[in-house]
C-alpha cells in the first residue's frame, strides 16, 4: 500500500513534468510543413476502419510503435522517422544510454534489463521526459515512440498529456521473433544496428512461410559487432512473455480508441517496407513532397 502511494505520488510528479514538457514542446513553434508535410498526411484506413486522425496542422506526427521484442520496431520506426522528419525515440535506447552512463540508476537498471523485466513506469517516464525536454529545446516537433507505452499505466499517462495520432502494431510469428533477437548485432563504433540471422521458416498452423535475409554490416563494422547483454535465449523468451502479459493489453487500449493499425510483416525489409508505406498511405509520399516544393 505504501509502495502504491509512493508510486502514484512520484508518477504524478513525473506526469506533470511530462505534461509541462509536452506543452512547451508543442507551443510557440511555427508549423514546419516544409520538411515533413504533416499537414496533408493521413494514413489509408483499410485495416482500421475506425482510425480517426486528428488534424495535424500545427505539429508533426505523434505515433507509437507496438510489437514484441525482435519484431523490427526500431528498424521501421527509424526509417519512418527519416522519411517524415520527426525524431525516433526508443525508450530501450534511453535505458541503455542511462546504463552506459554509470549514473546512479545504472546498477539498478542493469539488473532489471538483464533479467528481461520492465523498468518501473516512474523511471521510464523520467527518462522520456528528459529526452522530450532536450528535443523541445532543439525545436523538435512530433515523434515516433518505440517501446513506449509498454503498460496500460504508461498508455494512460501518455493519453493524459498529449494526443497520439496513430499506433502501429507490428506482428511476426513468435518462433521468428526469437531467431531475430538472437541475430541482432550492434556496431560498437558507429552504433549501427544489424542482424545476422537468416530466416527461412516453413508455413505451419495457418501461418504463411517467411524468409528474411540477414541485414549485414559493412566490412569496416564486421569486427566491432556486439550483442546486447539481454539478447540471450532465456532472457528473450522472458521478454516475449512479459510483452504478452504487460504490453499486449496496450494494443486493446488503442484498438478501442480506433487508433490501432495492425501490420503483419510479410518478410524482410525489401518486402515489408513498401507494403508498410502502402498501409500508411505513404507510398507516393516523396513524390507528393517534391511536387509541392
Ligand atoms: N516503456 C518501457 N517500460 C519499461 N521498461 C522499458 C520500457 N522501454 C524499455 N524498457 C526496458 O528496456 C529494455 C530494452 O527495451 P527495448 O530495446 O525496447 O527491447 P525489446 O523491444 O527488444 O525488448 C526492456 O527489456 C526493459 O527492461
Amino acid at each position: 500500500m505504501a509502495a502504491l502511494t509512493r508510486l502514484s505520488k512520484s508518477s504524478f510528479s513525473s506526469l506533470s513534468s511530462l505534461s509541462r514538457i509536452s506543452r512547451s514542446l508543442y507551443s510557440g513553434f511555427a508549423p514546419d510543413t516544409s520538411s515533413h508535410g504533416a499537414s496533408s498526411y493521413s494514413p489509408r484506413l483499410g485495416s482500421t476502419p475506425n482510425l480517426a486522425l486528428k488534424d495535424t496542422k500545427d505539429r508533426s506526427v505523434q505515433w507509437v510503435f507496438l510489437g514484441s521484442p525482435g519484431v523490427g520496431k526500431g528498424t521501421y520506426a527509424s526509417r519512418l522517422s527519416n522519411l517524415l522528419g520527426v525524431p525516433h525515440i526508443a525508450t530501450g535506447d534511453l535505458v541503455r544510454e542511462e546504463l552506459a552512463s554509470s549514473g546512479p540508476l545504472s546498477q539498478e537498471l542493469s539488473e532489471i534489463v538483464n533479467q528481461g523485466k520492465l523498468v518501473s513506469d516512474e523511471i521510464i517516464i523520467n527518462l522520456l521526459s528528459k529526452r522530450l525536454e532536450a528535443g523541445g529545446a532543439k525545436g523538435e516537433l512530433g515523434f515516433i515512440l518505440d517501446g513506449f507505452p509498454r503498460t496500460i499505466r504508461q498508455a494512460e499517462i501518455l493519453e493524459g498529456v498529449t494526443e497520439i495520432d496513430l499506433v502501429l502494431n507490428l506482428k511476426l510469428r513468435e518462433d521468428v521473433l526469437l531467431e531475430k533477437c538472437l541475430g541482432r548485432r550492434t556496431c560498437s563504433q558507429c552504433g549501427g544496428n544489424f542482424n545476422v540471422a537468416s530466416i527461412n521458416v516453413k508455413g505451419a498452423n495457418g501461418h504463411p512461410a517467411i524468409s528474411m535475409a540477414p541485414l549485414l554490416p559493412p566490412a569496416h563494422c564486421m569486427s566491432k559487432l556486439v550483442t546486447r547483454a539481454d539478447d540471450t535465449e532465456e532472457v528473450i523468451k522472458h521478454r516475449i512473455h512479459v510483452y504478452n502479459e504487460k504490453s499486449r493489453p496496450v494494443e486493446e487500449f488503442y484498438r478501442s480508441r480506433g487508433k490501432l493499425l495492425e501490420f503483419d510483416l510479410p518478410g524482410g525489409i525489401p518486402e515489408s517496407w513498401p507494403k508498410l508505406l502502402e498501409a500508411l498511405n505513404l507510398d507516393d509520399y516523396k513524390e507528393k513532397q517534391s511536387a509541392a516544393a
